[in-house]
């Protein structure tokens, strides 16, 4: 049977330096803050926001939601990220995906500040994850995962690692992320031909395709390191990953489950990236 990756032990484990963190900060007269945004009533934003304010509430951050109606105009919402860059009391900006069907993404994401983009929508961010700089932000999920790696002491390095998935939010940086660790990355997609063939060949394996417990034992590697970035609802409500948990686990060398995996580190990275953004806007080291 797999050994857990447990999502919330390296989540406990992280909070424990920030809180350390935000007070140091506090008693130079500091206090980080973090700004969410959310369009709209998307459900999975709002569970999104729900988990994110208590989580960097509790670390000490000051938590701002804005909600707007889902039928904003561009020109209001523009003005709200612009009053954002400039209020010092905002450190982080973090805007909701997706935006309503009216509202340009790409205007928005050029125009949120790079030094508050704690989930790195702006392209100057996307370009610094390519180009494996760590002086950005990346996206929190994926940063998520390299945490619980790093946390397990599991290398990546020279490992051929697969990645399902292609999206802006988790597949593509995650991509990047493990390439500047040196893992020798495969991304898989829709459209990719024999699919178990190519996740067979993971020693590294990670699920962000976004499809309920699509990956199935016959497409896991024995002794694979598997890591599920997925967050769906099964037939019956309950929440479950891109993976088949109950087969795959017999067979895989290490597995985070959903929930209590990835998801559980998520709102703590940014955490981690709000309060690095405080850091970088006052110039301290
Ligand atoms: N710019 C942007 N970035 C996002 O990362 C983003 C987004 N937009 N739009 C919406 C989706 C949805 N999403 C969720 C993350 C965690 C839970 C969640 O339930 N988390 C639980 C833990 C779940 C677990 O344990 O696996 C928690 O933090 O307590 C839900 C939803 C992020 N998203």
């Amino acid at each position: 049977m797999a050994k857990i990756l447990d999502g919330k032990e390296v989540a406990a484990a992280l909070k424990d330096e920030l809180v350390a963190e935000v007070d140091r900060l506090r008693k130079q007269g500091i206090t980080p803050g973090l700004c969410l945004v959310m369009a709209g009533s998307r459900p999975d934003s709002q569970s999104y926001i729900n988990s994110a304010v208590k989580r960097c509430s509790s670390i000490g951050i000051d938590c701002r939601v804005k909600k707007l109606p889902e039928d904003v105009t561009q020109g209001d919402f523009l003005k709200i990220i612009d009053d954002l860059n400039t209020d010092p009391k905002i450190n982080g900006i973090m805007v909701m995906r997706p935006l309503p069907q009216y509202i340009s993404e790409n205007t928005i994401k050029y125009k949120i500040s790079p030094e508050k983009d704690v989930d790195c929508l702006n392209p100057i961010n996307v370009s610094k994850v390519i180009s494996g700089d760590d002086d950005g932000f990346a996206p929190c999920t994926p940063a998520a995962v390299i945490e619980i790696l790093d946390y397990y002491g599991i290398k990546v390095e020279g490992k051929r690692t697969v990645v399902i998935g292609r999206s802006m939010v988790v597949g593509r940086p995650l991509a990047m992320m493990l390439l500047a660790r040196n893992a020798t990355v495969t991304i898989c997609h829709t459209r990719t031909r024999n699919l178990a063939e190519e996740t067979k060949k993971g020693e590294i394996l990670i699920a962000a395709a976004g499809k309920a417990k699509m990956v199935t034992k016959d497409m896991v590697s024995n002794g694979a390191v598997v890591i599920d970035v997925g967050i769906n609802f099964d037939e019956s409500g309950k929440m479950c990953g891109d993976v088949d948990f109950d087969s795959v686990c017999p067979i895989a060398s290490s597995i985070t489950p959903v929930p209590g995996g990835v998801g559980a580190v998520t709102s703590t990275v940014l955490a981690k990236h709000v309060i690095e953004a405080l850091k970088l806007q006052k110039g301290i080291y």
